[in-house]
């Protein structure tokens, strides 16, 4: 597939309740369709909409655009009760590790506990717009989950039972904003870019971007195809758990987001929920081969993290 195809979810668009089977049916062809060959789709008509997601952006650049003094105490790894909560300076991951640190800073939103400590200075307002969108974006994926399961005539429930603490720290969705700052060609490092070539973890990855290019999926045949913003739509990716959960049937798709061309100073950002199954949930492939070992969601999680911040 030379594009990334865009479905119309309205039957099944959050607050819907009455969906007709042969509705979800169709739904469900497109999806599979779309999954299978590509990795990637585009939902429209979510009944998330793009006043909603400019908010989020709004609020998340405030936070990126605060000196670092005030940025640091939200650091990631400074949480006691979830280690990927916070804040991510630029140049410290490398999603390709071959690459020098992508260009990018990140705020994850990973813990949804009372106690956590959220920035409000210079951002009032941050927690809560934060939640809204990722319960929005929690029920927008469990819809989703629902019909990837339905396309593949199994249980409707099959996926949507490995994720019944998403939210919850038992469970390490996590709603990440990110920021591509302006680049300063001059001090690019060789072979840097914003986000270096990588494939998702999880089950699921929804994508919602700002209006500057640079997000490309690598196709079946080996080439890197433009993945633009489309506003109202949400994109949609499979990630590594599910392609093992589907033996392959769904492709988890390399991606990567390149530098803006050259005298382009604008910043990008974009916002990611990257769905996870429960930590202790068992990832059996569900066609009941043994094309993959199971392996249990958080220690797969865990390894993948050390990959990215560098394990020594
Ligand atoms: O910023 C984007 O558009 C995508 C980023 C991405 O693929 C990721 O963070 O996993
Ligand atoms: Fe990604």
């Amino acid at each position: 597939m030379e594009f990334i195809p865009v479905v119309d979810f309205d039957v099944y668009k959050l607050g819907t309740s009455d969906v007709a089977d042969k509705n979800l049916q169709e739904l469900g062809k497109e999806i599979r369709k779309a999954f299978t060959e590509v990795g990637f789709v585009y939902l429209k008509n979510t009944g998330i909409d793009q006043k909603e997601v400019d908010r989020v952006m709004d609020i998340s650049k405030k936070f990126f655009l605060l000196p670092e003094e005030q940025k640091k105490p939200f650091s990631r790894g400074s949480y006691a009760n979830n280690g990927n909560h916070g804040w991510v300076s630029s140049e410290t991951e490398s999603l390709n590790p071959r690459r020098p640190g992508d260009l990018k800073e990140a705020f994850n939103t990973t813990s949804l506990h009372p106690d956590i400590k959220w920035p409000s200075d210079g951002c009032d307002g941050f927690r809560d717009i934060k939640v809204d969108f990722f319960l929005h974006c929690k029920e927008l994926s469990l819809r989703v989950l629902r019909v990837m399961a339905l396309s593949l005539d199994l249980d409707s429930e099959v996926f949507l039972k490995a994720h019944c603490h998403l939210g919850s720290d038992n469970n390490g969705t996590t709603l990440r904003s990110l920021y591509y700052a302006p680049v300063k060609t001059e001090s690019v490092k060789i072979d840097q870019i914003r986000c270096g070539e990588h494939s998702d973890y999880g089950s699921i990855t929804l994508v919602f971007q700002s209006q500057q290019e640079g997000l490309q999926v690598l196709n079946r045949k080996g080439e890197f195809i433009s993945a633009p913003s489309i506003p109202g739509t949400v994109l949609i990716n499979i990630a590594d758990m599910m392609q093992r959960w589907t033996s392959d049937v769904f492709v988890s798709a390399v991606h990567r987001v390149l530098l803006p061309p050259v005298g382009d100073s604008s910043a990008r950002q974009s916002l990611v929920f990257f769905v996870q199954p429960d930590d202790d949930a068992i990832i059996t492939c569900c066609d009941g081969s043994n094309k993959y070992p199971p392996v249990k969601s958080l220690e797969y999680l865990l390894s993948r993290f050390n990959d990215t911040y560098g394990r020594k």
